[in-house]
């Protein structure tokens, strides 16, 4: 069977939502610019959306096309187990670059950041010169209009990446929602924590809950609101970090939840929310997410994880939502992988996060929010 190179077929999508060519497909002719400025469409429910209407990016299919900024955070001093600073060049080397490029989307790799300062030592101090740096970086990608990829490196990266996002939704007076796709809860204290790594606490700090001074360059910072987050997959909690969880209304899909009930339901309940509030949406991919059986290349490993099928699945919902900003990927330990195998996964899931997909096809009517443009 003749295949068509993905690129061609991408490009030509991007053609016809751009209103250059006309296609008989169903999802050319309902604009997906309903679901991403929150409106609802539905076929025969009104005048239908002109091709241009409300469109901030329509140039893309699913995720926009903008260009991917790509930064490596080769960090492991939120962490007692090392090899997390070889988690950038794993990914690099198991092809992050190429697939991206592979499916018609500019990317520019940045490179490694490095820390404000010295960074030698673990624990909160050297967290923080990681934190300045990397905040200041997605800040700056996402000012120029850029989709900030940012490779890791252990979870109190995203201390950083968030940050940065939080600094640009504000000035853009946009609401920021964070998906934290993890066994972990990450809403541990210097007090609640019972190992001290820094990378189980990342959430509760840009919350603003104490023992964290100066790990912001802004002690006055506004906090993030924890109502805004969403904890994806978590199955493992500690004691004190379940409490706050509880106190703070932090939102929670745990595995028990996604057993009964699968990931559709529950995550499309959280993209009708940010489409909705009209959100920045940042993701945090940590890889203990997944089963250990599909990508053991991980610190902290937690039995009964996302298998392989459902992580692709919600790599695709949140392509074809459009409102994913930014991500982080975390925790790639390749010292503790296996020959690649865990960074060849991310890698094939960071794929479909950005349009990699079998077939074209209208997607079922329960993969993507109700309201949105069916496809
Ligand atoms: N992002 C992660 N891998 N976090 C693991 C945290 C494990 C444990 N809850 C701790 O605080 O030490």
């Amino acid at each position: 069977m003749r295949q068509q190179p993905r690129i061609h077929r991408n490009a030509r999508r991007r053609r016809r939502l751009c209103g250059q060519s006309l296609s008989h497909s169903p999802r050319a002719r309902i604009p997906r610019v309903a679901f991403r400025s929150g409106l609802c469409y539905r076929p025969g429910s009104g005048p239908r959306p002109g091709p241009h209407e409300g469109s901030r990016d329509l140039e893309a299919d699913g995720l926009p096309s903008r260009p991917i900024a790509l930064i490596g955070a080769p960090i492991e001093v939120g962490t007692s187990e090392p090899g997390a600073v070889m988690g950038p060049a794993a990914l690099r080397t198991a092809g992050l670059v190429r697939v991206l490029r592979d499916l018609g989307l500019a990317v520019e790799d940045l490179g490694d950041a490095s820390p404000d300062g010295p960074a030698a030592d673990r624990g909160l101090p050297a967290v923080a010169a990681w934190t300045r740096a990397l905040a200041r970086e997605v800040e700056a990608a996402l000012g120029q209009g850029r989709l900030p990829l940012v490779a890791g490196g252990d979870h109190s990266l995203s201390l950083g990446t968030v940050e940065g996002a939080m600094r640009h939704c504000a000035a853009a007076g946009r609401p920021l929602f964070v998906l934290w796709l993890d066994a972990h809860a990450d809403f541990n204290t210097p007090e609640t924590s019972p190992s001290g790594n820094v990378h189980g606490m990342p959430l509760a700090a840009l919350c603003g809950e104490p023992g964290f001074d100066g790990l912001f360059a802004d002690p006055g910072r506004v906090p993030l609101d924890p109502a805004r987050i969403h904890l994806f997959g978590l199955r493992s909690i500690d004691a004190g970090e379940r409490a706050l969880v509880g106190a703070r209304r932090v939102a929670v899909t745990d595995m028990r939840e996604i057993d009964e009930f699968g990931v559709v339901a529950p995550l499309r309940r959280i993209l009708e929310r940010v489409a909705a509030a009209d959100g920045h949406l940042h993701v945090s991919f940590d890889v203990d997410f997944l089963d250990p059986g599909i990508a053991p290349g991980v610190g902290t490993t937690v039995p009964g994880g996302a298998t392989f099928r459902e992580a692709h699945l919600i790599m695709e919902m949140l392509h074809d939502s459009g409102l994913v900003r930014s991500l982080d990927v975390v925790e790639l330990n390749p010292f503790l992988d296996e020959r690649g195998r865990s960074a060849r996964v991310l890698v094939e899931l960071v794929a479909s996060l950005f349009g990699r997909r079998i077939l074209d096809r209208p997607a079922p009517a329960a993969a993507v929010p109700s309201g949105s443009d069916r496809r």
